[in-house]
């Protein structure tokens, strides 16, 4: 397989479409809907945690088997079920609409694939293999997950608070620039730890301050 181009997807109040309700289809949808999406979910059976989220009134489920119909107005699509033929003919209607789709038992067929992510606030990280190791995928996410804790999540929210404060306050982007990278200097995230965290934390606030004397 050639290259794959990575992309980021904003889907807030966007309709996704996921056909399924087997433990593969809750683990994407459970995914769509912390990004905020409108979920569509059309399957005659559901597991225990999809019927949770039903309950919750954060689904529309149809309960009923697939029909063209179910496409209409969707902004991506993912074909879960356990029916090869059905999740390829599916792929194909989403083709000739021009609807991304992926389909989780055919990665030839799929136009996009769902990589492993770790989330720390505005801060992901996704790891794709390009559909050659899933499982290494999740490995290596675990594996990157104990370095990159939740206190990412507060440092990356604070840069971008002194990000715009700069941007406001800054005319010339050379010295926007030298601002940055004196907060962030090149092995800022090297051996990075607690001590480290704080000292960073300091120089953020210590820039927010001078930046708005
Ligand atoms: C192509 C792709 C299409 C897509 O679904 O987007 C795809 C396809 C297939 N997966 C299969 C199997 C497994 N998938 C997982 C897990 C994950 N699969 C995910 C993504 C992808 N899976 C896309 C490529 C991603 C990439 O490589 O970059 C993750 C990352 C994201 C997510 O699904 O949310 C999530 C880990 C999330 C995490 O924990 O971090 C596990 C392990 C487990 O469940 O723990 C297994 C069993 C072990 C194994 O096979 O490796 C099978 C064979 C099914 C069978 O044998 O019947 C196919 C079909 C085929 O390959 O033909
Ligand atoms: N991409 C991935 O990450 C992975 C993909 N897989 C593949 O995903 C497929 C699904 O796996 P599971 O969720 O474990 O299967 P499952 O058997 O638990 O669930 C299948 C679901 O599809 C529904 N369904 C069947 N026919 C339908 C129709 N015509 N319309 C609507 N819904 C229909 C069933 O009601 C059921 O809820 C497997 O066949 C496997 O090949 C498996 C593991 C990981």
């Amino acid at each position: 397989m050639i290259g794959l181009y990575p992309a980021v997807l904003k889907l807030e109040g966007r309709c996704c479409l996921v056909v399924g309700g087997g433990s593969v289809a809750a683990r994407k949808t459970i995914s769509l809907l912390e990004c905020g999406a409108q979920v569509r979910l059309v399957s005659p059976e559901l597991t225990e945690e999809l019927q949770r989220e039903v309950q919750k009134g954060k689904i529309t489920h149809i309960k009923r088997i697939f029909e063209k119909v179910d496409l209409d107005g969707v902004y991506l699509v993912i074909c879960a079920t356990d029916n090869t033929e059905l999740n390829s003919q599916i792929a194909e209607y989403c083709e000739a609409l021009h609807i991304p789709v992926n389909v989780v038992d055919n990665p030839e067929l799929s136009s996009f694939f769902v990589p492993s992510m770790i989330k720390r606030g505005p801060l992901c990280i996704s790891i794709t293999t390009g559909g050659n190791s899933p499982l290494f995928a999740r490995r290596l996410r675990e594996e990157l997950e104990k370095l990159i804790g939740p206190e990412y999540a507060e440092l990356v929210v604070s840069l971008g608070q002194v990000r715009r404060l700069i941007r406001e306050q800054v005319d010339d982007p050379a010295r926007r620039r030298k601002f940055l990278e004196e907060i962030l200097p090149p092995g800022t995230l090297a051996d990075f730890d607690e001590e480290k965290m704080e000292v960073l934390r300091k120089q953020v606030k210590a820039c927010i301050s001078s930046l708005l004397e």
